[in-house]
């Protein structure tokens, strides 16, 4: 029987996948120097984002097979090291798309709404004035999408129900490639055009602090910035000072460069002061629907990697 470590939870439809070939341990809370002590033992390992694979681990991992991560990005596996040393990494491209693409329109809806300021307003002083919180409407505006692949196109398609305009800027996809009601454009024109930039690309060496303050300087004023791609492509530096100068009506996050956060008092983030920036926990896949679907496929993946192995 294979041995396969989770390393961080997987739904139980993929458990059982695994369980019925496998010998599945369960080591939900495992950090690096429990991974490194314990990884020679396994065949396979399944990781979450926050768990990384590094050289270090692999050189440990002197059986490993697979490595398997039930989501889209792998920015956190040493992947070209991986595939050197022969072990197969897989992912489920798509497998959380509508997922990322819906929360991403959360939070565009709760920007542009005003929804957090305005409800925190109303249970914490009991205050109904919608004076205070006039918004603007999604119809008529223009998205720009950074990163056109999986998630990017599922938001351009939601957007265009919302009668937005939508313009992407991704080197790696030409426009005969993309429906044609996206144009696309270099990353200036995208700044210059956009009154919601919203993030979808793989955090890599060229990715990271994409949108630093200089960026920033070249949107339009009162744009909006959404993130739910990697901490780490959003300078967060930047994005606090646009957004303290009102260069910026609103950011939202679902990821940060470093996270999870410390907690208070250990380090307090001045981004969390402000009403206008809007933080959830890496929810993006977070929906029943999603992890069944890549719990599924990750764990056929996993075994078929093993038994080809
Ligand atoms: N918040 C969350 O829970 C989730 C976050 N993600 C993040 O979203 C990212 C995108 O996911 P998918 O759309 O499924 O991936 P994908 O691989 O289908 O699309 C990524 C797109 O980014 C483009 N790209 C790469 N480098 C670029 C650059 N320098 N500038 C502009 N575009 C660039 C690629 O050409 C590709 O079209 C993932 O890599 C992951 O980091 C994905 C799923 C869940
Ligand atoms: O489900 C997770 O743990 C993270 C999802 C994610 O960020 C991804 O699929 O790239």
């Amino acid at each position: 029987m294979y041995k396969v470590l989770l390393a961080d939870p997987l739904e139980e439809v993929g458990i059982k996948i695994l369980e019925k070939e496998c010998e599945v341990t369960k080591a939900f809370d495992i950090d690096k120097a429990g991974l490194l002590k314990v990884i020679e033992d396994y065949d396979a390992v399944l990781v979450r984002v926050n768990t990384p694979i590094d050289k270090e681990i692999i050189d440990k991992a002197k059986k490993l097979k697979v490595i398997g991560m039930p989501g889209a990005g792998l920015n956190h596996i040493d992947v070209e090291y991986a595939k050197k040393k022969n072990i197969k990494v897989y992912n489920v491209p798509g497998g959380n798309m509508d997922s990322v693409a819906e929360l991403t329109f959360a939070h565009i809806l709760a920007l542009s709404r005003r929804i957090y300021a305005a409800s925190k307003k109303v249970k914490e002083e009991g205050c109904w004035n919608k004076y205070l919180f006039m918004g603007n409407e999604l119809s008529g505006k223009t998205i720009g999408i950074i990163g056109v692949g999986k998630i990017g196109l599922r938001v351009a398609e939601i957007a265009r129900a919302f009668k937005m305009q939508v313009v992407a800027y991704d080197p790696y996809v030409t426009q005969d490639a993309l429906p044609a009601d996206i144009r696309l454009m270099t990353l200036d024109e995208l700044f210059a055009t956009a009154d919601i930039i919203t993030i979808h690309v793989p955090l890599t060496k060229e990715t990271y602090h994409l949108i630093s303050y200089d960026q920033i300087k070249k949107m339009k004023d009162g744009a909006y910035i959404v993130n739910m791609s990697r901490g780490g492509v959003l300078d967060e530096e930047a994005a606090y000072e646009a957004l303290k100068n009102g260069k910026l009506a609103g950011v939202g996050c679902d990821v940060l460069e470093d996270e999870p956060p410390p907690e208070k008092p250990v380090k307090h983030i001045k981004l969390f002061d402000l009403d206008n920036f809007l933080i959830t926990p890496h929810l993006g896949a977070w929906t029943v629907e999603a992890q069944n679907r890549v719990a599924e496929i990750i764990a056929q993946k996993m075994l078929e990697g093993l038994k080809n192995s």
